[in-house]
């Protein structure tokens, strides 16, 4: 085969300047074709930016970009699908009330209509690359993985055959992971690219043929996966040796700082049971994790405590009966509170970052002195949590926007652990976010929990929710179904009990 049947994506010399920031730097990455390749590097390396690149979303500079051995430039993501390239997004973007065909074809009806041509070559795909989804299913009723399959059916539909994921396993369970896994096996023996981006490096290394690792907007090097270590890779992207975690001890007191009582809730538009009697108590010092394959109740319960949902039951935060307070009011209290989805309710983007600084923190010291807000005392502050939290940006005046994913979740995490809360309402408080960072949060946690800091943590992250929890309760269909000690429990047995597969005795 000569070179440009072996190459499927060349990326030459390619830069990207932001104000203030260079996102890409003469970036180089040569992705083989009939490969997994994977993307590594800390938060706000330039990955995200060298995909949108090659999906067409940003222009660069400067550079060149070949797919199958031509020169191309691309106007917008139509371009590069036509070229051949699909991309799919870490938020799905799948209408629920329709059914996988009717998502498939949306917007792609040219190709082979919407009725049975549409439905035989989406079978066609599903078998050939080994993916089993039945065309008519509607996609409100599938779970993450399928989902997920969905997404990646409707990029191939389109024609692509170099394929972009980003942060594909955040949302899964591991045995979702083995199955995407198996998926990208089947797309890479059918002669298929994939390109992803990953903070997981063990997964990484599971499944990648190369590594190209980024640091500060330019590329480090390619590895083999197979001579390669997950660590060796973090102090490839970090530059330098990292630390090695300590063990801890249980700080767990006999003092109840939340108590909740049966809570329910119905869904107000179907009639359906979101919640049902979920009883149980968080201690100071304690950490209590819950986990849940998404879309359980683990969103609707996070909201019902922190008063944004009316459920039934009670709320207590130490011994008062807080069930009938607003939110704002339960965040005076003392509750910090990492919302799930951190453009929704963690951030204002067009604000700059001191403003995302005293949003729902407005009436609290630094951001308040007496009555009058006290810019300079939030503007501080926000210079401390830059520099504590290690969030990149050029200066606390740029907007939430302009910041990477895994930064945006440094400052939230930040601003949230602020002013020493009593309790902390946390939904994957690190997703997005790169290891060292990662670590760096957790560590931040454990020191407040050991100050007394009571947790609720929601986290798509087994090992995230086995490292950290004193205690894990497994939630299933709006319900806790039981509880597993996160000293003894792997992640494949918590994986299998949230999908209902019963918790190890
Ligand atoms: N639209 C934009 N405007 C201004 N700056 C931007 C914009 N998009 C990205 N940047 C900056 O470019 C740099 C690279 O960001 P990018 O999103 O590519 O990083 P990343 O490696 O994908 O990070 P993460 O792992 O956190 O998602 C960051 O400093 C970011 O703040």
């Amino acid at each position: 085969m000569s070179e440009p049947d072996l190459i499927a994506v060349r990326l030459t010399d390619i830069g990207k300047r932001f104000p203030g920031v260079i996102a890409n730097d003469q970036v180089n990455v040569t992705v083989r074709r009939g490969t997994v390749h994977a993307v590594v590097g800390e938060n706000g390396a330039g990955k995200s930016t060298l995909m949108k690149i090659l999906y067409g979303v940003q222009k660069p500079d400067s550079g060149t970009i070949e797919v199958d051995g031509q020169e191309m430039s691309f106007h917008s993501p139509s371009d590069a699908i036509a070229a051949g390239i699909g991309m799919v997004f870490q938020h799905f973007m799948l209408a629920d009330n329709l059914t996988v065909l009717e998502n498939v074809v949306l917007g792609a009806e040219k190709l082979y209509g919407s009725g049975d041509r549409a439905r035989t070559r989406i079978r066609e795909l599903s078998s050939a690359y080994g993916f089993d989804v039945d065309p008519d299913r509607l996609v409100e009723d599938l779970g993450v993985g399928d989902r997920q399959r969905v997404e990646i059916l409707k990029v191939l539909y389109r024609g692509a055959r170099t394929i972009i994921l980003d942060e594909p396993t955040a949302v899964l369970v591991p045995q979702e992971v083995d199955e995407l896994f198996e998926n990208l096996r089947g797309l890479k023996a059918e002669g298929l690219t994939v390109l992803f981006i990953s903070h997981k490096l063990d997964e990484v290394l599971a499944v990648a043929d190369d590594v190209t690792v980024i640091r500060r907007g330019r590329t480090v090097t390619t590895v083999d996966p197979k001579h390669t270590t997950a660590r060796q890779l973090a102090e490839l992207m970090v530059g330098s040796e990292l630390p090695s975690p300590s063990t801890e001890t249980s700080t767990v007191t006999d003092v109840v700082q939340l108590s909740v009582r049966d809570l329910s809730l119905t869904d107000p538009l179907g009639g359906r049971d979101l919640l049902t009697d979920v009883s149980f108590d968080i201690h100071r010092g304690e950490v209590l994790g819950i986990a849940g394959v998404e879309g359980n109740g683990q969103a609707e319960l996070v909201e019902a405590i922190m008063g944004m949902r009316k459920a039934t039951g009670t709320v207590a935060l130490g011994d008062v009966d807080i069930s009938a307070w607003s939110t704002a009011r339960r965040r005076e209290a003392g509750v910090g509170y990492i919302p799930e989805d951190r453009h929704r309710h963690g951030l204002l983007l067009d604000a700059p970052l001191w403003e995302n600084r005293m949003l729902g923190h407005q009436t609290q010291e630094p951001n308040r002195t007496g009555p009058f807000v006290d810019r300079r005392g939030a503007r501080n502050d926000t210079d401390r949590i830059v520099a504590a939290y290690d969030v990149r940006t050029p200066s606390i005046d740029t907007t939430a926007r302009a910041l990477s994913g895994g930064n945006q979740q440094k400052l939230i995490v930040g601003r949230e652990m602020s002013g020493n809360p009593v309790l902390l309402i946390a939904a994957h408080p690190t997703r997005g976010v790169d290891v060292g960072a990662q670590a760096a949060i957790w560590d931040h946690i454990k020191t407040a929990r050991r100050e007394g800091l009571a947790v609720l943590l929601i986290s798509a992250d087994l090992d995230e929710l086995i490292g950290l929890s004193d205690s894990i309760q497994v939630m299933l269909r709006g319900r806790l179904v039981g509880s597993v000690d996160p000293q003894t429990v792997t992640p494949e047995q918590l994986g299998s009990a949230m999908t209902g597969a019963g918790v190890p005795a």
